[in-house]
């Protein structure tokens, strides 16, 4: 099964709020995204909707029910009771749990599974009992796949950030992609799902879905939306299918 792609809407919403007016459209964009073939849409509201705002998620998710049923929707965040609020109103087919503060800029670290795994747990539950299929944000650490497991999650996500980081020096780059297979490796012994993400780009994907055969799923925003900028939407939705294994 090829790796698939979800289309993270973040940064297009991030663009849209420079003013007060609706252009460029989330929905529109999403909409070229799926009709290009990615498998899904990942937001990654935040507390002060400086990217993604809370009236997006029930548009998005009109659209994926009216217009590409079977296609995924992945939220992101912090468990925050407001963002588990928000999530139980729209009925996401995947949550992305994310240890993020409220003043970090972006997502920069996975969960430290070991201190907050009990924390975890009743979480879990309560989004598996809504239905949702739960991944939560790791960083690339073998060592924290047991208690990862342990938390009833179906996957983990694999925090991609440091690995994009090393795009000028391939010796880094190596060391990298070798800390996020091991972990992969582990997390898929122990019987979770593998998804990545963060700074992954046309040129970084391809080692990391051949490390990692079975990765299931990646979100991308950031490096996407650049390249739609440059490319369009639609052939740079192509293009990342692609550098994910996918068949055109
Ligand atoms: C978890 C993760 O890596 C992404 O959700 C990332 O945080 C995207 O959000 P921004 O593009 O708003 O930083
Ligand atoms: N989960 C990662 C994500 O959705 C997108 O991250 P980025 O490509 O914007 O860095």
């Amino acid at each position: 099964m090829p790796t698939l792609l979800s289309v993270n809407l973040n940064a297009v919403a991030m663009l849209r709020n420079r003013r007060d007016l609706p252009w460029p459209s989330v929905t529109a964009l999403g909409r070229i995204a799926m009709t290009a073939g990615a498998h899904g849409l990942t937001v990654h509201p935040r507390p002060d909707e400086r990217h993604i705002r809370f009236t997006d998620l029930p548009q998005i998710r009109a659209l994926i029910d009216t217009e590409f049923p079977g296609a995924e929707f992945n939220i992101e965040g912090y468990p925050s009771d407001e963002f588990l609020d928000l999530v139980d109103t729209v009925h996401p087919e995947q949550v992305t749990l994310v240890p993020d503060d409220p003043s970090q800029p972006t997502s920069d670290h996975g969960f430290d599974f070991k201190a907050e795994g009990e924390w975890l747990k009743p979480i879990v539950a309560r989004l598996k009992r809504q239905g949702a299929r739960v991944s939560i944000f790791a960083d690339p650490d073998p060592d924290q796949m047991d208690a990862a497991v342990a938390t009833g999650c179906d996957r983990i996500e694999l925090y991609t950030g440091p690995y994009g980081a090393t795009f000028a020096d391939p010796a880094a780059a190596r060391i990298e992609l070798g800390k996020l297979g091991e972990t992969a490796d582990r997390a898929m012994a122990l019987g979770l799902g593998v998804n990545a993400g963060h700074d992954l780009t046309v040129d970084n994907l391809p080692a990391l879905v051949a490390r990692i055969p079975n990765l299931a799923e990646v979100s991308i925003g950031h490096g996407l939306t650049a390249d739609a900028l440059e490319f369009g939407m639609a052939q740079t939705v192509r293009r990342f299918r692609k550098a994910c294994g996918q068949a055109l």
